[in-house]
C-alpha cells in the first residue's frame, strides 16, 4: 500500500526540500486504532479525489512505516536521491513514536482527508451545457460559440504538470467536435503560464530517469500533435507573462492576442533544454532565423510590443481594457460561419502538417536526450536550490 501510494503520488522535490519534518501531535493520541481502522484509513485513502499535497503525502508515508515497521531502521539514503531521503527524514523524525500512536494519527489524517472534509470549492458548479468535466487545474467551458481552455494554477503560475499535459490533449479532442466554432486557451492570475511544471522531472527516483524521459516525450509529441491536428481556429489570450512551451507552441495558434503586460521567454538554453512545440520550425519562419536564435538559443524574453513586432503576436492591448475588447472580439468571430473557418484553417495550415509531425518528432526526441543531460539536472537543481532557498 505505502509502495503505491507514493508511486502515485510521489512528493515534489520542491516541496519535499521544504518539507517542515515536525512530529503529529494529534488531538485523539489517548484513542486507540485497532487494526481494522487502520486497514479501512488505508482503502479509504484510496477513494480520495483531491491530491492531498506532497507534505501530507510525506506524513502518511511517515506514520505508515511506523505504524507497520516501528522506528526508521534504514540507511538514509544520499543527498542527490532526494524522494527518498524525503521520505527517509520523514519516517525518521518520528523517532521512537509507539507503533499504536502512529497507527492512530495514521487513521486520524486519513480520516481528516475524508471527502466530506474535502474542500467544496474545489467542486465548482456545473452549469448547465456549460463546463466540461476535468481537473480543477484545466478549466474547460464552453459559451457563445467559443470554447475556453483555462490554466487554472495560479500559485504555481499555471506551470503545466503532466496530468495537465494529458487533460488539455483531452480537451482539444473533445472541442474539435465540440459545437463551438473557435478554441480559446488563457490563464487565471497574473501568469498565461511558466510553462513546464520543473518538478515533473524532479518527481522520479534515481532509476527511473531514463523511462521518465522516454515517457516524457513520448507525452510532449502526444501533447504537440494535438495542436498541429486541431481543426477549428485556435486563439491565444495571454493575459500575462509565458515562459517555454506555452510560447513555443503559439506558433501552431491561428491568433494571439496579448496584454501589453504579458512577456514571452523561451530560457531553454539556461534549462539545458532544446526547443519544443514545433518552433524550431516555425519561430524562423514568422520572424526570420536571426530573430529566432535570439529568443530559442540565447533565451531572450520579449515583451508583448517585441512580439508583435516580430509576428509571434497578433495584437497588443492595453493591460486595463484587455478582458473586455479581446472577448467582445473573440465573440463577433465565433459567430462567424463555423465551416468556413474550418475550410480557411485547413487551406492555411494543411500544407504544413505533415512537415509539423516530423518536426515535433524530432524535437521530442533530442529533448529526451536532453533531460538525461549533465547540463538539464544541474538546471533543475539550481531552480530547486533557489526555490527552497538553500
Ligand atoms: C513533458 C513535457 C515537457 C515539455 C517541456 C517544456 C519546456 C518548458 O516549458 S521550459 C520552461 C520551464 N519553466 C521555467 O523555467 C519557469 C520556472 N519558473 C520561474 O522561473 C519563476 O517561478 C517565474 C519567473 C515563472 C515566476 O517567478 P516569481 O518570483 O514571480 O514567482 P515564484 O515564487 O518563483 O513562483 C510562484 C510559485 O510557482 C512555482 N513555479 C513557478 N513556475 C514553475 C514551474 N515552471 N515549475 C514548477 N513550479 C513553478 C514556484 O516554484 C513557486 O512555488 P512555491 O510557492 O511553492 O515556492
Amino acid at each position: 500500500m505505502a509502495g503505491r501510494l507514493t508511486r502515485r503520488w510521489s512528493p515534489s522535490l520542491l516541496q519535499v526540500l521544504r518539507f517542515p519534518v515536525v512530529q503529529l501531535h494529534m488531538s485523539r493520541t489517548a484513542m486507540r486504532a485497532s487494526e481494522k481502522d487502520f486497514e479501512n484509513a488505508r482503502n479509504q485513502l484510496k477513494l480520495l479525489t483531491k491530491d492531498p499535497g506532497n507534505e501530507v503525502k510525506l506524513k502518511l508515508y511517515a506514520l505508515y512505516k511506523q505504524a507497520t515497521e516501528g522506528p526508521c531502521n534504514t540507511p538514509k539514503p544520499s543527498m542527490l536521491d532526494f524522494i527518498n531521503k524525503a521520505k527517509w527524514d520523514a519516517w525518521n523524525a518520528l523517532g521512537s513514536l509507539p507503533k499504536e500512536t502512529a497507527r492512530q494519527n495514521y487513521v486520524d489524517l486519513v480520516s481528516s482527508l475524508s471527502p466530506s472534509s474535502e474542500s467544496s470549492s474545489q467542486v465548482k458548479p456545473a452549469a448547465a451545457n456549460e463546463k466540461q468535466p476535468g481537473s480543477e487545474n484545466i478549466i474547460v467551458t464552453s459559451q457563445d460559440g467559443i470554447t475556453k481552455i483555462m490554466f487554472n494554477r495560479p500559485s504555481k503560475k499555471n506551470a503545466i504538470t503532466t496530468s495537465m499535459y494529458k487533460e488539455i490533449i483531452h480537451a482539444l479532442k473533445a472541442a474539435s467536435t465540440d459545437n463551438s466554432a473557435i478554441t480559446v486557451f488563457t490563464g487565471n492570475g497574473d501568469y498565461y503560464s511558466s510553462g513546464n511544471d520543473l518538478t515533473n522531472f524532479t518527481d522520479v527516483s534515481p532509476n527511473s530517469i531514463e523511462e521518465t524521459a522516454k515517457n516524457a516525450s513520448i507525452l510532449l509529441r502526444e501533447f504537440v500533435d494535438a495542436f498541429i491536428d486541431f481543426p477549428k481556429p485556435l486563439v491565444a489570450v495571454i493575459n500575462g507573462p509565458a515562459v517555454g512551451i506555452v510560447v513555443t507552441l503559439l506558433g501552431l495558434f491561428d491568433a494571439v492576442y496579448a496584454s501589453d503586460k504579458a512577456t514571452f521567454h523561451t530560457p531553454f538554453s539556461e534549462l539545458g533544454q532544446s526547443p519544443e512545440g514545433c518552433a524550431s520550425y516555425t519561430f524562423p519562419k514568422i520572424m526570420g532565423p536571426a530573430k529566432a536564435a535570439e529568443m530559442l538559443i540565447f533565451g531572450k524574453k520579449l515583451t508583448a510590443g517585441e512580439a508583435c513586432a516580430q509576428g509571434l503576436v497578433t495584437e497588443v492591448f492595453p493591460e486595463s481594457t484587455f478582458q473586455k475588447e479581446v472577448w467582445t472580439r473573440l465573440k463577433t468571430y465565433a459567430k462567424l460561419p463555423t465551416n468556413s473557418l474550418r475550410i480557411s484553417k485547413e487551406l492555411i495550415r494543411s500544407n504544413e502538417k505533415e512537415k509539423l509531425h516530423a518536426v515535433n518528432a524530432e524535437e521530442c526526441t533530442v529533448l529526451q536526450g536532453r533531460w538525461l543531460s549533465e547540463e538539464c539536472m544541474n538546471a533543475l537543481m539550481n531552480f530547486m536550490s533557489r526555490k527552497s532557498k538553500l
